[in-house]
């Protein structure tokens, strides 16, 4: 209160005191919830209650130690088919903001995707109330709304020190009475199945950028389940894009383009077979090519260089994981959701690791010696947060410029041959 006298005027100080007021009066009543289990496959059962849709739901139960941006982890493609898990204790006090919102670039303002890609959230403390200056809605509504079922009253230490313990678990959130053994379904496993085909777009789709931004640059990009925060940062610097399915044969038309963009996505890289046979002719076809793949595009860009990829015990998903630079020596906070990595021990003479995860030294980029390709394992577009290491979205820039001074591609001209104007302006559901 002494803080709020000594620095507020009169008006303001009137209505500190009465949000306060109204505050006291508050109770979160997650009491009055449903019941909820969440049953983790040969581990511990959590009792719990529910504030999501009233459907029983089965996945991979993984957790990220990132404090904010709930919105944006939910609706990143790559938590497809997954539970999450948030060690942060209070989660839903901000609110969700619009599903919908689009900024300047026709790109969703607050959303990664226009809706929830996790099936389940796992939470020790849900806020059903919330404020925030961005929110429409709580997120126990957004939950319900979109179908996605959520479990409270976790203690998410417990679980998490499980799963750090035993590697990331197949899971169940049942809603209604308590877990009962004998009526055991399947645990779905969603890593078995190619998860990069339910999110990439069904066909093309172009993205223009505005005039007043415009470098004349034109790019491609392989849609995995692309954040969009990712096709933001291509085209506030200066590109526009069409964006393909990921499996499109690429290395086609390649040459029509100023540079190639790999995105992220669900999943173990190793189901997408064609997408790693075409990158292969890519590099092979389109030598000068500059190419940037961030996450799932590390991936698949290792594997058509002929590394190995791994599943890791339980993943890095946080916004707060130091990567070195190994060209630089600088070390970097960056944010990451993943389960899987790729070996470095396997990356092929004509490459060499960038970065390195100092938490558990794996592998967290790699780059051509010779050609203008690199990819990183961490998300430099970084949504929410940190922004450190977007500089490599301008070292990407750099490698277009160069390429196109080099090159006697005109994209404007090919940009219009290829009729971006007809093509759908967002994503293909
Ligand atoms: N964010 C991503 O692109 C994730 C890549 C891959 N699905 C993994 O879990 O490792």
């Amino acid at each position: 209160m002494l803080v709020v006298t000594q620095y507020c005027t009169r008006a303001v100080y009137k209505k500190a005191i009465r949000t306060l007021a109204t505050a006291s009066n508050f109770v979160n009543k997650t009491s009055q919830l449903d019941r909820a289990t969440l049953t983790i496959k040969d581990g511990p059962v959590f009792s719990g209650n529910s504030f999501g849709v009233n459907k029983n739901v089965s996945g991979e139960v993984v957790f990220t130690t990132s404090l904010v941006g709930y919105p944006e982890s939910m609706t990143d493609p790559s938590y497809k088919g997954q539970i999450l898990c948030f060690t942060q204790p209070l989660i839903g006090n901000y609110g969700v903001p619009s599903s919908t919102a689009k900024d300047e670039y026709n790109l969703l303002k607050y959303m990664e995707s226009p809706s929830p890609q996790c099936i389940g959230i796992v939470v020790a403390d849900v806020a059903l109330q919330y404020s925030h200056w961005t929110a429409v809605e709580s997120l126990q509504q957004w939950c319900k709304r979109s179908g996605v079922a959520a479990i409270t009253g976790v203690d998410t230490r417990e679980l998490v020190t499980y799963l750090r313990d035993k590697g990331s678990s197949l899971g169940k959130i049942t809603i209604g009475e308590e877990y009962d053994a004998d009526e055991d379904a399947a645990f779905e496993d969603p890593g078995s199945v190619n998860l990069v085909h339910k999110v990439t777009t069904k066909a093309p789709f172009h993205v223009a950028c505005p005039e007043k931004y415009s470098k004349g640059i034109h790019l491609a990009v392989l849609d995995c389940g692309a954040k969009e925060n990712i096709l933001r940062c291509l085209v506030e610097r200066g590109a526009s894009l069409t964006v393909f399915p990921y499996n499109y044969p690429i290395h086609k038309i390649a040459g029509k383009f100023d540079g190639l963009f790999i995105s992220n996505g669900p999943g173990d890289p190793t189901h997408c077979s064609a997408t790693i046979e075409n990158l292969k002719s890519t590099i092979k076809m389109h030598g000068d090519l500059p190419i940037f793949g961030i996450c799932l595009g590390h991936q698949l860009l290792a594997l058509a260089s002929g590394a190995k990829t791994v599943k890791l015990k339980y993943g890095n998903r946080a916004h707060n994981i130091p990567a070195l630079d190994l060209i630089t020596g600088k070390c970097h906070i960056t944010s990451q959701n993943h389960g899987y990595a790729v070996d470095t021990a396997t990356l092929s003479s004509d490459w060499v690791p960038y970065f390195t995860n100092l938490n558990d030294l794996s592998n967290e980029g790699m780059m051509h010696k010779s050609k203008p390709i690199f990819s990183t394992q961490f998300h430099p577009e970084a949504k929410g947060g940190p922004l450190d290491t977007s500089f490599l979205f301008d070292r990407f820039f750099e490698n277009i410029e160069a390429f196109r001074k080099s090159s006697d591609t005109n994209a404007t001209a090919v940009e219009n041959s290829l009729l971006v104007d007809i093509l759908p302006k967002e994503r293909v559901f």
